[in-house]
C-alpha cells in the first residue's frame, strides 16, 4: 500500500488528476462535503492523507507517506529531509518582494535598513536581506500578507505571486523575484531506496503522466 500526501489548497485538484492519470482516483477530497482526511483509493492500492500544504514534508519526512506533492517554495522555506524526484510542472507561482505602488521603493536594496518586511516565508525573506546585506526586520505572518504594506506595519512584503491579481488589487506592485515555484513530487529517503509497495512502478507512471502533455 502506497501512501501519498496531498496539500489543501491550490495545488489539490492538479494533483488529485494527476494521480487520476495513473489509476489513482481520490477525488473524493474534492468534495466539499466530505470531511475525510484519509481516504482509501478504490481499487484498496493507495491511500492519501490530506494535509496542509506546509505539513506534507512533514508526513513524508517521518515516513508516514511514502511521497508527498508540494511546492517548491515549501521546500525551500522548510528544508525538509526528504527526496526530491521531479518537477510537476503545475502550480506555477513566484515568491517575491513587494511594496505599495505609491512607495518609492523599486528594489530589495532601496529599502530602509531596519524596516520591516511581512512574509509567510520567515526562512527565505531572512536569507534573501541577509545576502542583500540589509538589516531588515522579518514579521511572520501566515495569510493575508498584502495587509503589511496596506496597514503601514511593513515597509515590504515576501509573499508568493501567480497571475499578479492580488497585488494589483491592493496597490502593490512587485520589486524583485526571490525564485519561481512549482509542484514537486516528494519521497520518503529509504522508502525510495528500497522501492517496496509498487512505489518505483508509482513514480515511473507519474514521470511518464508527467512528460505526456495531455492527461485523460
Ligand atoms: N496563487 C497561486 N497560484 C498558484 N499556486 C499557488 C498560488 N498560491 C500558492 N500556490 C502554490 O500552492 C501551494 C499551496 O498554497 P495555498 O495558498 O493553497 O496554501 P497556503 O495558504 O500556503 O497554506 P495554508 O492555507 O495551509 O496556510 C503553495 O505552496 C504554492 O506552491
Ligand atoms: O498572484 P495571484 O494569482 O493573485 O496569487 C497570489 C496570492 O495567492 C496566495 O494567497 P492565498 O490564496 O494562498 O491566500 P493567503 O493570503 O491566505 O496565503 C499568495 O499568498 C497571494 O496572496
Amino acid at each position: 500500500m502506497i501512501t501519498v500526501a496531498l496539500p489543501k489548497g491550490s495545488l489539490l485538484r492538479d494533483s488529485i488528476e494527476l494521480l487520476k492519470s495513473i489509476g489513482f482516483d481520490f477525488s473524493a477530497f474534492l468534495d466539499s462535503s466530505n470531511r475525510q482526511l484519509q481516504i482509501l483509493d478504490p481499487t484498496g492500492t493507495a491511500k492519501a492523507l490530506l494535509v496542509r500544504a506546509q505539513d506534507v514534508p512533514v508526513y513524508v519526512q517521518y515516513g508516514q507517506a511514502q511521497l508527498g506533492i508540494v511546492g517548491y517554495d515549501v521546500l525551500r522555506e522548510k528544508q525538509p529531509q526528504v527526496s526530491h524526484l521531479l518537477d510537476l510542472g503545475f502550480g506555477g507561482c513566484r515568491l517575491s518582494v513587494a511594496v505599495k505602488a505609491s512607495s518609492p521603493y523599486r528594489r530589495s536594496l532601496d529599502l530602509p535598513a531596519h524596516g520591516r518586511v511581512a512574509s509567510k516565508f520567515v526562512h527565505c525573506a531572512r536569507d534573501h536581506f541577509r545576502q542583500l546585506d540589509l538589516p531588515v526586520e522579518i514579521v511572520p505572518l501566515y495569510g493575508s500578507v498584502e495587509l503589511g504594506p496596506i496597514t503601514g506595519m511593513s515597509e515590504a512584503i515576501v509573499d508568493l505571486v501567480s497571475t499578479g491579481r492580488t497585488l494589483k488589487e491592493n496597490g502593490l506592485i512587485e520589486i524583485e523575484i526571490l525564485f519561481e515555484s512549482t509542484a514537486r513530487l516528494i519521497a520518503h529517503p529509504l522508502s525510495y531506496r528500497l522501492a517496496n509497495d509498487g512505489l518505483d512502478r508509482a513514480i515511473a507512471q507519474i514521470r511518464e503522466a508527467v512528460l505526456t502533455p495531455a492527461r485523460s
